[in-house]
């Protein structure tokens, strides 16, 4: 069986398609279908009074029937004209409220998802689907409700017409039918395969632009603006040309029709000249019956095209129900309870945790972090810093082991009382598009300016927002483009003052700042900590000197603790990196 008849899949997608839409939209589907029905019946009707028209005019000459007529023929099209209005309003509507709702959809799934999941798809892949496979599941269901309503009982309705005026007649156009929809469902077989293409290079083309924003500077100073330029112009030249195998193939779909339908026409011509010249018969009938014909054949050539277009938009709405449907990677348990606030004592109780299968990164780790203290985690790169933050935020479920906080697992804690006792200072410091005031305020949502000015201060961040044109309400550019490195540090340090909360997780900068930079953003540093249970990743150990405890990282494993006078008085990888950095 070739393979784009897959009618079961594409059966299932679609009535999945519309249980989902067609409940929630019953007004506004209903409205629209009626008016279509109107619509096919006005249609049918146009047809019909040709009859009357041709012989009352032609034979009877009677002048108060040709007013009748007139008045029906008017009253006939001002209908359709409503009906056509009020069925493609509501269509439209009804269509963008359901590309909102996917929208919406879609990205409130990603968004629950967990943090591997955003690694398993690259993010151009995932800003394409938000827009495109909404999209495509609105063209779904628009060619359904068209083709299936206003153009199938469009064409009941012609056809009834024509049969009625002339079933002989009537046999010779439908022998036509059947062939043109082979011919046009044999074009099906390449659509599937070209949309799923495009929707790869579409992706791609969002991919370079990312990269092109986002590393402009590396773009820029390693002169690789011809590479990029590749990249993009290959990118916009694939999607060019599988939009044109698209069209051409729709196209194709044109000259099959007009073909039969020429042929089918002339015919009937043949046939109907000989029973009004031969036969005898009037005129009017045969006159309603090639109208009828002439108006079935633009529904019938939607009709045999709806298998095409149909193809075309499920492409998009499959990866949609993919992606919705992909199991979310990290779930709060069945019942699960908000921790109950205390002190901050944090605990790691034989932890194993391995990203991938086979590659374990930390191995039955114990750890304690004592409420109020700082603890510094030292050791070479890659040997599970990073990861234990991880493990503390819940980005990610030990394989075993556990994560307490006072002594309560926080696998069985509800995700958002986990993370609300935590504030997170990352090293690659993430501002959002918006005024500084904003960007501050993130940090706890209803904050007022007053105590966001009180975070800016405690935060060494006061004097330079102030010495700023804007003030708080300066724009920081994407991902605080217009501001330095140090500003953008203190910033994110008031953003987790202000959240007030009583674990702080700090992964600290590799990037050395100024010194007068580094000097103030310490100093607020040491006002966040104070008081908090603090667990810094020191990537210098020159800043960890003044640690409650050391932990000292090395395969997973916690291979040294202690303070620094204690650490570098001891034989061991401790005293051994920090004469390295010293020498360095
Ligand atoms: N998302 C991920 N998927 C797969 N492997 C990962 C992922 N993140 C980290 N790793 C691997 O886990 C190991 C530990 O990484 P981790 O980031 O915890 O180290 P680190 O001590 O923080 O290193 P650094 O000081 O360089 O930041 C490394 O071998 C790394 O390659």
């Amino acid at each position: 069986m070739p393979r784009f008849f897959r009618p079961t899949q594409n059966h299932l997608l679609i009535w999945r398609l519309i249980r989902e839409s067609f409940r929630q939209h019953a007004v506004g589907y209903g409205i629209a279908i009626v008016a279509m029905l109107v619509v096919a019946g006005m249609t049918a009707a146009s047809a019909l009074v040709m009859k009357y028209i041709t012989d009352e005019f032609v034979v009877s000459k009677d002048i108060n029937r040709v007013y009748l007529i007139a008045a029906a023929v008017a009253g006939i099209f001002i209908l359709k004209g409503i009906a056509t209005f009020v069925q493609a309003f509501f269509l439209s509507r009804v269509g963008n409220s359901i590309i909102a709702d996917r929208q919406r959809k879609i990205y409130d799934r990603i968004l629950a998802q967990g943090i591997s999941f955003y690694h398993s798809i690259p993010s151009s892949d995932l800003i394409t689907r938000v827009t495109h496979n909404a999209q495509a599941a609105r063209v779904v269901l628009d060619v359904i409700v068209t083709s299936f309503v206003r153009d199938l009982f469009s064409l009941i309705g012609l056809v009834a017409v024509m049969i009625y005026q002339q079933p002989v007649l009537s046999l010779v156009a439908f022998i036509v039918g059947p062939i043109a929809i082979f011919g046009v469902n044999q074009i099906l077989r390449r659509v599937r395969k070209i949309m799923e293409a495009e929707f790869m290079s579409l992706a791609q083309i969002v991919q370079v632009m990312q990269e092109t924003t986002i590393g402009v500077r590396i773009v820029k100073s390693f002169n690789l603006e011809q590479v990029m330029r590749s990249r993009m112009h290959r990118a916009v030249s694939d999607v060019e040309r599988r939009a044109n195998s698209i069209a051409a193939l729709e196209a194709g779909t044109s000259p099959i029709m007009e073909t039969l339908a020429g042929l089918a026409i002339a015919g009937v011509v043949l046939v109907s000249g000989y029973l009004v010249v031969q036969g005898g018969q009037t005129p009017g009938s045969i006159m309603s019956f090639i109208t009828a014909l002439l108006l079935a054949y633009e529904p019938a050539k939607r009709l045999a095209r709806f298998r095409v277009s149909l193809e075309a938009g499920l492409v998009g709405v499959r990866m949609m129900f993919e992606l919705t449907d992909r199991p979310l990677t990290l779930e709060e348990k069945p019942g699960a309870e908000a921790l109950v606030p205390g002190p901050g004592k944090i605990e790691l109780q034989h932890v194993s945790f391995s990203y991938a299968d086979g590659e374990p990164v930390l191995r039955d780790l114990d750890l304690t972090f004592p409420p109020g203290k700082m603890t510094a985690l030292v050791g070479p790169s890659g040997s599970g810093k990073s990861t234990i933050m991880n493990l503390i935020m819940r980005m990610y479920d030990p394989n075993s082991g556990q994560v307490l906080f006072d002594g309560q697992d926080i696998a069985h804690a509800t995700l958002h009382s986990v993370r609300d006792r935590i504030a997170y200072v990352s090293q690659d410091t993430f501002l959002f598009t918006g005024t500084i005031m904003h960007n501050i305020r993130l940090g706890r949502d209803g904050a007022s300016d007053e105590e966001v000015i009180d975070a800016a201060k405690a935060a060494n961040a006061h004097d330079f927002i102030m010495a700023l044109k804007g003030g708080y309400e300066t724009q920081v550019g994407e991902n605080g483009a217009l501001l330095s490195g140090g500003q953008k540090q203190r910033l994110s340090i008031a953003r987790a003052i202000l959240r007030d909360a009583n674990v702080l997780l700090l992964d600290e900068a590799t990037s050395a700042l100024d010194a007068e930079s580094e000097a103030l953003f310490r100093a607020a540093l040491e006002k966040l900590s104070s008081g908090r249970t603090t667990i810094a990743i020191a990537h210098r150990l020159s800043t960890v000197h003044q640690a409650d405890n050391i932990v000292v990282m090395q395969d997973g494993k916690a291979v040294q603790q202690g303070r620094h006078v204690d650490l570098i008085e001891t034989e061991g990888l401790y005293r051994r990196l920090y004469e390295f950095q010293l020498m360095d």
